[in-house]
């Protein structure tokens, strides 16, 4: 038995969330929907322009690692933070919500612990403004072999390959742990990142990774090819598992050929945050666990479900037990 069910790769990213009209994101120059990154200024504009600010650790596969610890998984994240006041907070953040903060957080320098400004729009959207400060530092040194290789599965997150050396730290993991006989997968995370690093992803998922987890967007990036189905078609071909998180459509999964979709029940959300990387929760949840590919997508529904009903991006409530009440688990 490894020591580790499942770990992730990524930025350690403080959230500050706000609620904000579309009217507002327009006349910040805010683009609606997606992850902008942003400079330290314009953080600080942005930051100082919210109101009613509620701060809660984010990042995007962290927050899937959070999600698996709450449903009691053995679980680590690699990332990193300075040790400020915003990275301690993180830190123990993780470890209260049971995955191993595996890195201690980074002394000196001039780099802070990075945080994104999100506003949340009336339909539930979220627009996401980040400012990379030392998370965006990650590098391969940052990745211990005992860790990787300790791992059964490890998820890793599309935005480190904003960096060089984030794309080094990500595949000594990748290879690493499969190296050792694990799996490995990537969140793809935005669009306009594949836009950035369309070459290097479609080689990475091709010739290193066993299942990518991406939403409709992110999914038809990649290929860019006539309709969904098509693009489907075209990851397909490349990676045996393709997971396509689509909205209030729910899931479509293609798994070595064979399609699952799996419907959900549309709301409007009261914050989107967090929607995708808490399926990823559910459905990692349900493959560490050796379920089929509908219970897989069904569990990551219910996670996304979950994280949707309330502001910020990790579960509030008991996640185990909406999986009993909907006899997913005994
Ligand atoms: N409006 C909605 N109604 C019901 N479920 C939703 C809704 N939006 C998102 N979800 C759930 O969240 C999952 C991920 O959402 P999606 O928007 O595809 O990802 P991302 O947050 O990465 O953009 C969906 O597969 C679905 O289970
Ligand atoms: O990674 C970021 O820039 C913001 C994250 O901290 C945020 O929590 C996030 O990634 C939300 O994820 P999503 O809404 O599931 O894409």
């Amino acid at each position: 038995m490894k020591k580790y069910q499942v770990v992730g790769i990524g930025n350690a990213i403080v959230d500050v969330l706000t609620r904000a009209e579309d009217t507002f994101l327009e006349m910040m120059g805010i683009q609606k929907g997606i992850m902008q990154l942003v400079e330290k200024d314009r953080a600080q504009v942005l930051y100082g322009a919210m109101e009613s600010r509620v701060q809660a650790p984010g990042g995007s596969v962290a927050n899937t690692l959070a999600g698996l610890g709450n449903l009691g998984l053995r679980t680590a994240f690699i990332g990193r933070v300075h040790d400020d006041a915003l990275g301690r907070f993180y830190a123990s953040a993780m470890e209260k919500d049971g995955t191993d903060f595996v890195n201690a957080p980074v002394p000196g320098g001039d780099l802070p612990t990075s945080r994104s400004m999100i506003f949340v729009s009336p339909d539930g959207e979220r627009s996401m403004n980040t400012y990379l400060g030392i998370s965006a530092e990650l590098g391969p040194e940052d990745v211990s072999e005992d860790v990787a290789a300790e791992a059964e599965i490890v998820f890793l997150e599309g935005y480190l390959f904003d960096k060089p050396k984030g794309k080094e730290a990500f595949i000594r993991t990748a290879r690493t742990c499969r190296a050792a006989g694990g799996k490995a997968g990537i969140a793809i995370s935005d669009p306009f990142c594949v836009e950035r690093h369309r070459e290097d992803f479609i080689k990475l998922i091709q010739n290193e990774m066993d299942y990518v987890i991406g939403n409709e967007d992110e999914i038809r990036s990649l290929f860019q090819d006539q309709d969904l189905d098509a693009d489907l078609a075209r990851v397909a071909a490349i990676c045996p598992l393709v997971v396509c998180t689509r909205s209030g459509d729910g899931v479509t999964i293609v798994h070595n050929g064979v399609r699952t979709d799996v419907p959900v029940k549309k709301v409007i959300p009261v914050d989107a945050t967090g929607a995708g990387d808490q399926f990823a929760a559910g459905f990692l949840y349900g493959l560490a666990t050796g379920r089929d590919m509908e219970t897989c997508g069904r569990m990551g529904t219910i996670c996304a479900g979950e994280v949707i009903s309330h502001m910020g991006p990790r579960p509030e409530a008991n996640i185990a037990s909406l999986f009993r009440h909907a006899e997913l688990i005994g």
